[in-house]
C-alpha cells in the first residue's frame, strides 16, 4: 500500500543513475512498485534458461534504497518508462489494457545474447559481453519486448512469415517511439566494443542486411520465415511516414513521430488481425489514418506513399 511505497535509486548498465518505485517491507526494499496502480516487479533468474519453470526467480531486494545490480535497475526503470508511454500516449493501462502486472527477470540463461516476452513476462540475458552487453540496458529493447505483449493482447499477429515480420516491426516501431532519440534498435547494448552500430536500422534497414523493399524480402525458412529481417520493409515504411524521404523513386512527406505512432496503435487495435500480411498492413494503416485525419488528408497520402516506396500495395 502507499505507506510502504518508496523511491529506489541505482546505476544502470551505462553507468547513469536513475530512480524508480520500490516497496519497503520487513527491513528490505523490494523491486516491486505499485504506485502507478499496477504492479511492476523485477526478479533475478539466477541464470535459469528462458523456458525454466523456476521463472521469474527471486524478487530483487536491498537493505537500503540503493540497488547495485545495473541489469535490474534498467529492467525495472525502463519497464516504468514503457508503462508510462502507453498510459500517457494512448490511455492504455499495461499491455492488456486491464492493469496486468509487468514482471521482468534479469540474468536469464548463461551469457544469453537475447531478450524476449515469453507470453507471461519479460526475460533478459546478460549477453556475452562481445555481441551484447546485458540486454535490459536498451530502452528500445524493453519497449520492443513489452510491445510484443501489447500485440499479443490485440492483433496477436502470428509469429511467422509476413504476419511475424509485422509483429517484429510493430515492436521495433514502438521501441523506437519510446527510445525516441534515434531510428536504430539495440544500439545501447549491441557490440559494446564497437561504437555507432546497432542491431537494426529503421532509417536504412539495408545497413545491417535487412530489406527495405517488398521485392527484396526473404522467403526462406530461417527465423520463422525471416521475421527479424523482413521487419525492415515495414520499419522503412514507418520511418518514411514519420520523417519523410524518398525510396525507390517515391517521395514521402513526413507527418512526424506522434501521428505515425497514433496510426500504428489504431491499426494494431482495430484493423490488424493474426494473419495480416504486408498488403493488409497497408490497408490497415490507410484506414487508421482515415479515421484519425480524414480520407483526403495529407496523413493518408503519406501512408499511401510510404507503403508504395517500399513496394507494398
Ligand atoms: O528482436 C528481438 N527479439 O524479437 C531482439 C533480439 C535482440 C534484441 C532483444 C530481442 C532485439
Ligand atoms: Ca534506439
Ligand atoms: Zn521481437
Amino acid at each position: 500500500n502507499a505507506a510502504n511505497d518508496a523511491t529506489g535509486t541505482g546505476k544502470g548498465v551505462l553507468g547513469d543513475t536513475k530512480t524508480f518505485d520500490v516497496t519497503y517491507s520487513g527491513g528490505y526494499y523490494y523491486l516491486d512498485g505499485t504506485s502507478r496502480g499496477i504492479e511492476i516487479a523485477t526478479y533475478d533468474a539466477k541464470h535459469v534458461p528462458y523456458y525454466s519453470p523456476n521463472l521469474p526467480g527471486t524478487l530483487i531486494r536491498s537493505s537500503s534504497t540503493t540497488f547495485s545490480d545495473p541489469a535490474a535497475v534498467d529492467a525495472h526503470a525502463y519497464a516504468e518508462r514503457v508503462y508510462d508511454y502507453y498510459k500517457n500516449t494512448f490511455g492504455r493501462n499495461s499491455y492488456d489494457n486491464k492493469g496486468a502486472p509487468i514482471i521482468s527477470s534479469v540474468h536469464v540463461g548463461n551469457k544469453w545474447n537475447n531478450a524476449a516476452w515469453i507470453g507471461t513476462q519479460m526475460v533478459y540475458g546478460d549477453g556475452d559481453g562481445t555481441t551484447f552487453r546485458t540486454l535490459s540496458g536498451g530502452l528500445d529493447v524493453i519497449g520492443h519486448e513489452l510491445t510484443h505483449a501489447v500485440t499479443q493482447s490485440t492483433a496477436d499477429l502470428i509469429y511467422q512469415g509476413e504476419s511475424g515480420a509485422l509483429n517484429e516491426s510493430i515492436s521495433d516501431i514502438f521501441g523506437a517511439m519510446i527510445d525516441s532519440d534515434d531510428w536504430d534498435i539495440g544500439e545501447d547494448v549491441y557490440t559494446p566494443g564497437i561504437a555507432g552500430d546497432a542491431l537494426r536500422s529503421m532509417s536504412d534497414p539495408t545497413k545491417y542486411g535487412d530489406p527495405d523493399n517488398y521485392a527484396n524480402r526473404y522467403t526462406g525458412p530461417d527465423d520463422n520465415g525471416g521475421v527479424h529481417t523482413n521487419s525492415g520493409i515495414n520499419n522503412k515504411a514507418a520511418y518514411l511516414m514519420a520523417q519523410g524521404g524518398s525510396a525507390y523513386g517515391v517521395q514521402v512527406s513526413g507527418i512526424g513521430r506522434a501521428k505515425t505512432a497514433n496510426i500504428y496503435y489504431r491499426a494494431l487495435n482495430y484493423y490488424l488481425y493474426s494473419s495480416s500480411n504486408f498488403s493488409s498492413m497497408r490497408q490497415a494503416a490507410i484506414q487508421a489514418a482515415t479515421d484519425l485525419y480524414g480520407a483526403n488528408s495529407a496523413e493518408v497520402n503519406t501512408v499511401k506513399n510510404a507503403y508504395s516506396a517500399v513496394g507494398v500495395y
